[in-house]
């Protein structure tokens, strides 16, 4: 199995680019399903969730064609209507499948996904919402069974905040009869990304970034041409390590109008940060300060930067409180961390970090995506060799990650 080898210590510094956002590249590669003719999407990151992505969608009828970073995909013959537990197993994003399948057409079998690492989550919304569009739904044998002649408008009211169960259920209203409106829908960024592509292909949607979106239905939907937004994410945590290590960093090809809470928690940090259209700029003049946060839907702090933030504070001066309000599992980081010389206290959903004068290298295990990335970020600035243990979850949404991070000075190494 691989690792990742870091020596620790290094000032970061450097430009690199961002990619393409995984969790919009995600479900825009389902909507591919939704229509017969060509969509062509570009800046698609490579991940190893995006290759599971392709291999389900190839599965299903899709032909895929493209390289580099552009990718066209036709679903002109959709053939084989599942999703099986194999795939939803690795990249839980497969439920995303389902909506756009059961759409266009009429029918889909789509494994549910099991709990993971950071919490249950259970698919209900999705469930509910397609129930509430008429479609029939069963649960047989760990699979979901849907079937729908046409399905058709409905309203929407969602118990819970779901950025999936919202992408799902859009997609589904693009071909349904009549409107749809989605009630306490999320406003995540690549929400909008998945919305504008699927307007570029003919649909009609209202109310994109709020928490009401409404679809008015259309018979079929055509082929576009679509560019998927930067990662938000990979952008947060790469600043999160130049900031940590008291570095100065130049991102291109990002955005800063969708890490607003991000950028917030770092100049409360300390870092001088400066961004314009499509890059965003950060130096750490100043000694780290500790800083309080609480994930929550966007616009708020996001739960995938809350590990990354979990770090800096591990060597701030001063003491955080850091609230988990998304996942009921996601402290999974704290073990590995505390192997490492960080002083965190967990209760409940709330961990309480008291900065430490330094991390120590340690042999550590990834458990999610996030931690993986939290644990990168602490063997960069801990005293003398970490190494990664697990390091596929990683590999599942940050491209080419050693090699950005060794641009930036860092000693980082894959072994197997
Ligand atoms: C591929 C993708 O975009 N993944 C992101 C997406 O995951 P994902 O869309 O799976 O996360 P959700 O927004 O659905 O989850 C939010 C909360 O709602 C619960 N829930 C969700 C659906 C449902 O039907 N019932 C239910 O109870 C979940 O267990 C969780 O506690 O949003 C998360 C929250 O921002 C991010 O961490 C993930 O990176
Ligand atoms: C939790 C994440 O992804 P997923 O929803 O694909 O598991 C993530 O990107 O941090």
């Amino acid at each position: 199995m691989e690792k990742l080898v870091l020596q620790g210590g290094t000032r970061l510094a450097g430009e690199i680019n961002i990619s393409g956002a995984k969790n919009a590249a995600l479900p825009i590669l389902c909507a591919s399903l939704l229509t017969a003719e060509t969509l062509t999407i570009e800046n698609v990151p490579h991940l190893n969730d995006v290759t599971t992505m392709m291999s389900l969608l190839r599965q299903m009828g899709v032909r895929i064609a493209g390289e580099n970073k552009r990718i066209e995909l036709t679903a002109a013959h959709l053939s084989h209507l599942v999703a099986p537990y194999e795939m939803v197993k690795t990249m839980r994003a497969a439920i995303m499948v389902l909506g756009p399948m059961l759409a266009r057409a009429g029918t889909a079998k789509v494994s549910l996904p099991g709990g993971c690492a950071i919490g249950l989550r259970p698919v209900d919304q999705h469930i509910k919402g397609l129930q509430a569009m008429g479609a029939e739904i069963e649960i047989e044998h760990g699979y979901i069974h849907a079937k729908a002649k046409r399905l058709n408008g409905a309203h929407i009211v969602m118990d819970i905040v779901t950025v999936t169960g919202t992408e799902n259920l859009m997609m589904a209203a693009t071909l349904a009869d009549g409107t749809t409106v989605l009630e306490n829908a999320a406003r995540e960024p690549e929400v909008t990304d998945l919305a504008n592509c699927l307007v570029a292909m003919g649909a009609r949607i209202h109310g994109v970034g709020s928490d009401i979106i409404t679809i008015e239905g259309v018979e079929a939907l055509h082929g576009a041409a679509y560019r998927v937004m930067a990662d938000r994410i990979e952008t947060g945590t790469f600043l999160v390590a130049a900031a940590a290590s008291g570095g100065e960093i130049h991102l291109k090809e990002t955005r800063s109008d969708t890490l607003d809470a991000v950028l917030d928690k770092l100049m409360e940090a300390g870092a001088a940060i400066e961004y314009g259209e499509d890059w965003i700029h950060l130096k750490m003049n100043n000694p780290l300060k500790s800083v309080d946060l609480r994930t929550a839907p966007y616009p708020a702090f996001p739960t995938d930067m809350q590990a990354q933030f979990m770090v800096l504070n591990s060597v701030a001066t001063g003491t955080a409180i850091i609230t988990e309000t998304i996942f009921e599992n996601r402290f999974m980081h704290v073990q590995e961390l505390k192997r490492m010389n960080a002083d965190i206290k967990v209760e409940g959903n709330t961990a309480v970090v008291s900065g430490v004068a330094r991390l120590d290298g340690a042999k550590v295990m990834a458990t999610d995506l996030r931690a993986s990335a939290s644990l990168v970020l602490a063997g960069l600035i801990a005293k003398g060799e970490t190494i990664i243990d697990r390091i596929y979850h990683l590999d599942r949404g940050y491209e080419h990650i050693e090699d950005k991070l060794s641009r930036l000075g860092a000693r980082i190494r894959r072994t197997s």
